[in-house]
Formats: structure tokens, sequence, C-alpha cells
């Protein structure tokens, strides 16, 4: 279990134009180094002890879930699929199981606040401080009541860029059973991803915490562009498996 004892970090907002990896490496080197005091900023009040956050953003099938697993298994990141844990509260019992099953279906996004305790739910149970959180934020409501109700804001987002034809090629070959993966739904899902969510991917680049992935070739070869964002956390000597 971890609380926030101190806000954000100040480098954050220092390095706010940089969109290359070395000015990133330097602040993600700073983050797991120092523990600098945080500052409290942008009316955020954050809650828990800080964490490290990557929100992985991207068109539906573009292939950030394949990613995440590589992520996971060479830094040790706990993968917390915002579709996922969505897919799992229908089975539950719970209240909202119908409302998320239809949304998914006609692939609109889940009221913020249902999907955000879900997410807050698995941070703090989990004893792992990094997080991949995949899926998430897909739209301007998602990340505001992201930062209000988790009270932090990302260290790094990754944006996988994946042509439309790619995506539902791979989505509609995905076999895994999914309700939206037929045309109808990932129509729909491409029209939510333009209106909803580029505006938040264009967010984070003006924050300057974007990372642009080609998406396109094989798995392997878009690892190759992920992995040296990540190496950092092994130069800054931290365990990669907490
Ligand atoms: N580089 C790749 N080339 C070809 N196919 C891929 C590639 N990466 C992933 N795939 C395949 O494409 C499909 C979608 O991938 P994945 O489930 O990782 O996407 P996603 O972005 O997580 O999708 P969603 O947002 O819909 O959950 C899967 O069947 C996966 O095996
Ligand atoms: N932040 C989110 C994430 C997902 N959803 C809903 O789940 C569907 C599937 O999501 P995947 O990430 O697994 O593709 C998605 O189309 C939404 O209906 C959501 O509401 N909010």
């Amino acid at each position: 279990m971890w609380r926030r004892a101190t806000p954000l970090s100040p480098l954050i907002s220092s390095f706010k134009s940089s969109f290359c990896i070395q000015q990133t490496e330097h602040r993600i080197f700073e983050r797991f180094t120092t523990g600098l005091p945080l500052q409290e900023k942008d009316g955020i009040s954050p809650k828990y002890g800080a964490p490290f956050i990557t929100f992985v953003l991207g068109g539906p099938g573009c292939g950030k879930g394949t990613q995440c697993a590589k992520i996971v298994e060479t830094f040790g990141f706990k993968h917390l699929s915002a579709g996922d844990l969505l897919r799992r509260e229908i089975e539950s019992d719970s209240d909202y199981g119908s409302m998320i099953l239809n949304s998914i279906k006609e692939g609109r996004i889940v009221p913020s606040e249902v999907t955000v305790k879900l997410i807050q739910r698995e941070m703090e149970s989990s004893d792992n401080k990094k997080f991949l959180i995949d899926g998430f934020p897909r739209c301007e409501e998602n990340r505001r009541a992201f930062e209000n109700i988790i009270g932090a804001e990302p260290d790094l987002v990754l944006f996988f860029d994946c042509p439309e034809d790619e995506m539902v090629k791979r989505v509609l070959n995905r076999n895994e059973g999914r309700i939206d993966d037929n045309i109808d739904t990932v129509k729909k899902r491409l029209k939510v991803f333009q209106a909803l969510s580029l505006p938040v991917i264009n967010y984070y680049a003006k924050k300057g915490k974007l990372h642009t992935i080609n998406a396109i070739g094989s798995v392997d070869e878009i690892f190759e562009q992920v992995h040296p964002l990540f190496a950092v956390c092994k130069r800054a000597g931290r365990r990669e498996t907490t």
C-alpha cells in the first residue's frame, strides 16, 4: 500500500517543451534517484506516495497490450489495462455491469469515475509502484478524473501511431472473442478515438510528455523504439520487479 506524501515533480514543468529522449531520461532519472521534494501544481491535490506512471495510448488494435506485455517482462511494470478492468467488472456482480457492457458494445467511453475507481483500486492494492496504464485516458474527462481522484499526472505518455486500415485489420484478426471486435464497433471506436482521444494525445504533446512510436513493423521492431524510454529506469539503479 502506498500513499502520495509529496506532489508532482517540478522537473516535469521545467522540461515541458522537451520531446527528445535525452531530456525525458534526465527527468525520469531525477525522479527515480533524488526523490526531490515535489510541489503541488495545476490544482492537483496528490493523495498517494509518488508512483511512476506511464499512460499507453493509441487507437483500437494498434498494439498497446502487446507492447505492454513486453514492457512488463523487461522492466517489471504493473500493467493496468482500462479495457480489461472494465471487462472484468462486467463478469463480477457489479451494479455497473450492464452499463459497461452496453458502452463497450457501442464503442462508447464509460463514465470516467467508474474507470478511475477501478484503476485506483488496482493501484492501491499493488506493491509495485511502476504502472503502465493502458487505454487510458481516452478523453479529457478521463484525464481530469484521474488527476482529481488519483492526484497524479503521468511521468511518461506513449502513443502508438498506426494507420486506420492496419488497426482495423489487427482488430478483426484478433480472434479473442471480444464483443467489440467487429467492423461496426471498430468504426465507432475509431470515430471516438479521433474525436475524443486525439485531443488528449495533443495535450500531452504540448506538455512535452508524449513519445510517439511508429506502430508499423514487427512486435520486436516496435519494442526497439519503446525500450530506450524505459532503459533509464535500469540505469537509475531501480529494481526491475518491485
Ligand atoms: N506489430 C504488430 N504487427 C501485427 N500484428 C500485431 C502487432 N502488434 C500486435 N498485433 C496484433 O494485433 C492485435 C491487436 O493488438 P493488441 O491487442 O496489442 O492491441 P491494443 O492496442 O491493445 O488493442 P485494444 O485497444 O483494442 O485493446 C492482436 O491480435 C495482436 O496480436
Ligand atoms: N478508458 C477507457 C478504456 C476503455 N473503455 C471501454 O472499453 C472498450 C475497450 O477498450 P480497449 O482499451 O480494451 O480497447 C472501449 O471501446 C470502451 O468502450 C472506456 O470506456 N474507457
